[in-house]
C-alpha cells in the first residue's frame, strides 16, 4: 500500500496496536504503526492528531524500566509464604449435562480451534488491526511488543549485571520443534550439547508437562533439575529451607544417580484417579483416528494433531462427558491438545517458585530468573516473573500472540542460539575477571 504524509509518499503497511502493555501509567495507549516494507522498519506514530504523522523516534527501549519497579520496591514472598497456602481450591462444580452444547457453550471448540489459529484470527484476538492482509505486518507489529531476546541481548546482560541467573526452560516447542507424533519429539544433539553448556554456568531446570521420567529420557543430562507434570513433579537438591524441607508433599528420595534430592510432588493424591481417566479415555477415543491419549502421571494429555477437524467436537464431547465424573479435575487447552488437570492450586509458575527457594535462590535482589515457553501453561510462569518483578519470560512463538513474557523468540532454533549467546557473554564476564 501507498501512504501520503505531507509530500512524501511511503510503502508499506498500517497497523493499529494496543500498546498498554508498554504503558508505565497503566493507561489504554495505542499506536500506530508504519511498517516501511522497502527497508522492514516499524515506526510509531503518534494517534492523538487526526492526520497520521510519521515520528521516527520513540522506539520502546526496554531497559531495566520495563522490570518496572525500583529494586527496593520489589515485591517479595518471605519464605513459607509461597508454599503454605492451600493447594486445594474449590472444586469445580459439576456441570449440568447437555453433550455438544456444552462443549460449545464453555468454549471448548473455540480454544481448540485456536490452538495454532491462522494468522488472520491471531491477529483480531491480539488486538491488532491490520490494514494489509500481510501477516508478516502483523508479527513485526508484535515483535516490537515482545522484541527478540536475541537483538535485545545486550539489554538483558544489562539487567543480569551482578545478578546470577536461574534458567527456566519448557521442553516441547522450546527445546524440541513441535511435530506430529509426541513420542518422537526428540531435541537435536545439537541442543542438548546448548543445553549441558548453560548448565554448566547458570542453575537449569525443566519445567515440562510431560511425565519427568519421559522429560528426562528425552533430555538425558544429570546436571539438570527436573520438573514433571506441570510442575506437580519436582526433584530439587536437598536443602533445609523451612518451607520447602516441611512441605508435607515433599519427601527425601534418591535421583537415579543415588544422590538425595527433595522430591515434590503436590498431587499424589491423585495418582489413581488420573490412572483411571487415562485408561477411560484411551478407550472412549480409541475409534477417533488420529487422537492420542498421553499418560504425563499426574495429567493426561488428549492430542488431536492428527485427527480430522470434523472430529474435534467428539474428542471435546468424550472428554467433557468423563470430566463430569471427576469434579477435582479440570482442563487445560495446549498446542492441540487437551490437558486434564487436578483441581489444585499448582502450576508451572509455583514450580518456578518452588525451585527458585530450593535452589536458594529466592532473594528476588541477586537473580535474575529467566524462562523460556512457548505454550498457555508456559503463561503462569511468565506471570510469576512479572508481578514478582523478579525476572522475565521469553515466548517462544512465530505468530504473534498475546503473552505475559517481555521478550520473544521465534523458534527452538532461536532458543539454541539464545543459550550459546549466554553462555559467550558469561565465558568473556569470566575472563574479564581474571585479567
Ligand atoms: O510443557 P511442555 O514441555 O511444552 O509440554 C506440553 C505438551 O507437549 C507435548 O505435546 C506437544 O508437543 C507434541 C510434540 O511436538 C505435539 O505433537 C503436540 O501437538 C503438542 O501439544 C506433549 O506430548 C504433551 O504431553 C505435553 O503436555
Amino acid at each position: 500500500m501507498q501512504y501520503s504524509f505531507g509530500d512524501e509518499k511511503f510503502s508499506g503497511s498500517l497497523c493499529l496496536m494496543d500498546c498498554s502493555h508498554n504503558s508505565s501509567d497503566k493507561k489504554t495507549l495505542k499506536r500506530w504503526f508504519f511498517i516501511d516494507k522497502r527497508v522492514g522498519n516499524l515506526d510509531p506514530m503518534d494517534l492523538k492528531s487526526n492526520h497520521v504523522a510519521p515520528v521516527l523516534t520513540d522506539q520502546p527501549s526496554i531497559n531495566k524500566s520495563r522490570l518496572g519497579i525500583p529494586s527496593n520496591q520489589l515485591s517479595y514472598s518471605p519464605p513459607g509464604a509461597s508454599f503454605s497456602s492451600s493447594l486445594y481450591p474449590t472444586p469445580r462444580k459439576k456441570p449440568i449435562p447437555g453433550k455438544l452444547d456444552d462443549v460449545r457453550a464453555s468454549g471448548w471448540l473455540d480454544a481448540m480451534k485456536s490452538s495454532s489459529p491462522p494468522r488472520k484470527m491471531i491477529t483480531k484476538e491480539l488486538n491488532i488491526e491490520v490494514a494489509s492482509d500481510d501477516a508478516d505486518v502483523a508479527y513485526r507489529c508484535w515483535m516490537f511488543k515482545y522484541p527478540s531476546a536475541l537483538s535485545s541481548f545486550k539489554e538483558i546482560m544489562n539487567l543480569a549485571k551482578g545478578k546470577r541467573i536461574a534458567l527456566f526452560l519448557d521442553y516441547d516447542g522450546t527445546l524440541s520443534p513441535i511435530i506430529d507424533e509426541p513420542d518422537r519429539a526428540f531435541m537435536s544433539d545439537a541442543m542438548r550439547s546448548a543445553v549441558r553448556t548453560v548448565a554448566k554456568y547458570f542453575s537449569t531446570a525443566i519445567i515440562s508437562g510431560r511425565s519427568r521420567d519421559k522429560v528426562f529420557e528425552f533430555v538425558g543430562l544429570t546436571e539438570l533439575y527436573y520438573a514433571g507434570s506441570h510442575g506437580m513433579d519436582i526433584i530439587g537438591p536437598v536443602r533445609n529451607s523451612v518451607s520447602v524441607g516441611n512441605h508435607p508433599n515433599c519427601i527425601r528420595s534418591t535421583d537415579k544417580e543415588g544422590r538425595e534430592v527433595n522430591l515434590f510432588q503436590p498431587a499424589s493424591e491423585f495418582l489413581p484417579m488420573i490412572d483411571e481417566v487415562f485408561r477411560s479415555l484411551v478407550e472412549k477415543t480409541k475409534e477417533i483416528e488420529g487422537a492420542k491419549v498421553e499418560n504425563n502421571k499426574f495429567c493426561v494429555s488428549v492430542h488431536y494433531r492428527k485427527v480430522d477437524e470434523k472430529n474435534w467436537s467428539t474428542i471435546a464431547e468424550y472428554v467433557d462427558d468423563i470430566l463430569k465424573d471427576y469434579p477435582r479435575l479440570r482442563l487445560t487447552h495446549g498446542r492441540k491438545v487437551l490437558e486434564v488437570r487436578p483441581v489444585i492450586n499448582w502450576d508451572k509458575g509455583k514450580a518456578v517458585e518452588f525451585l527458585l527457594e530450593s535452589l536458594g535462590l529466592s532473594n528476588s535482589e541477586g537473580v535474575l530468573p529467566i524462562y523460556v515457553g512457548d505454550d498457555r501453561t508456559d503463561e503462569d510462569a511468565f506471570k510469576v516473573l512479572r508481578k514478582g518483578n523478579k525476572g522475565f519470560g521469553i515466548l517462544v512463538s512465530s505468530w504473534p500472540k498475546e503473552s505475559n513474557a517481555f521478550y520473544s523468540l521465534s523458534d527452538p532454533s532461536e532458543v539454541m542460539e539464545f543459550l550459546k549467546t549466554l553462555v559467550k557473554w558469561k565465558q568473556s564476564e569470566e575472563y574479564v575477571k581474571e585479567e
